[in-house]
């Protein structure tokens, strides 16, 4: 997070015209060293089910992770919309996308990363579907090695790009993204016709910015980043839990 960038405005309250796209880590849920380490507040997936049918099912999570794993999060979401691997899947608005098989190369990188995980204690690497997510959180002093070994992976997987983080590399298919997902939704049913609205932290989530932008919607970052086509912010996870009436106000 850039703090010395300025404060973007909060976004306006919630309304019953919206449709309301929610990236996950870092948005909805503080970061975690790991993963599987995140903390999932009481009641969070209560009040999205209860904001999505003020909304007639308008919301949807839009994630990086798999849905398997976003169902895992959130238990009791089972029935709403959600976008998983930056769009190589989605369940909900009307038809549901499966994401591609793993190619057989794939499997072989995975077995390769293990050394990694032997010489840097705390670095995890994550496989979900097609994409294979490498992340150095909790073993900062992995982040050379784990790049170059993303690099030199890339010509074995044919289609595949490379995706570059602060605290990990993801190493997954073309032809998606954030953005064209939320374009996509915007199109179908319960979607279609209403203000889109996108938060998201990270820059995988400047392009779902740019579509509602486009569509005349509300684009909100959560922290601060330079150059990042939102037009609203909010401070972090917390403020935007409180913000969807998730979360206490605090004393
Ligand atoms: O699109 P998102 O919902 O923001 O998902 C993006 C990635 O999130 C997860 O990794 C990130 O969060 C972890 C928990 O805080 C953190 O340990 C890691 O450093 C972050 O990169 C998830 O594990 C990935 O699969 C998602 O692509």
């Amino acid at each position: 997070m850039a703090a010395s960038e300025p404060a973007l405005p909060a976004p306006p309250v919630l309304a019953n015209d919206w449709a309301l796209f929610l990236d996950v880590d870092g948005c909805l849920l503080e970061h975690a060293p790991t993963p599987q380490q995140v903390c999932v507040p009481e009641r969070l997936g209560q009040r999205l089910c209860g904001i999505a049918a003020e909304l007639n099912g308008a919301l949807a999570l839009v994630s990086g992770r798999s849905i398997a794993a976003l169902d895992g999060l959130f238990p009791e979401c089972a029935q709403l919309c959600v976008v998983g691997l930056h769009g190589l899947e989605r369940r909900g608005a009307q038809t549901d996308r499966c994401a591609p098989e793993p190619p057989p190369a794939l499997a072989a990188v995975l077995r390769e990363s293990d050394r990694l995980l032997q010489t840097y204690p705390g670095a995890c690497v994550e496989m979900s579907g097609p994409c294979l997510n490498l992340h150095w959180r909790a073993a900062p002093q992995a982040a050379t090695a784990m790049t170059a070994f993303a690099e030199a992976a890339l010509p074995r997987l044919s289609g595949y790009g490379l995706h570059r983080g602060a605290h990990g590399i993801e190493v997954r298919p073309g032809g998606s993204d954030k953005g064209s997902a939320i374009a996509e939704l915007l199109q179908r049913p319960p979607f279609r016709g209403r203000r889109p609205v996108f938060v998201g932290d990270d820059p995988a989530d400047e392009c779902g910015f740019a579509v509602v932008n486009a569509h005349d919607g509300i684009s909100v970052l959560v922290g601060r980043r330079a150059n990042s086509a939102a037009h609203h912010g909010l401070p972090g996870p917390e403020q935007v839990r409180r913000w969807l009436g998730a979360q206490a106000q605090a004393a």
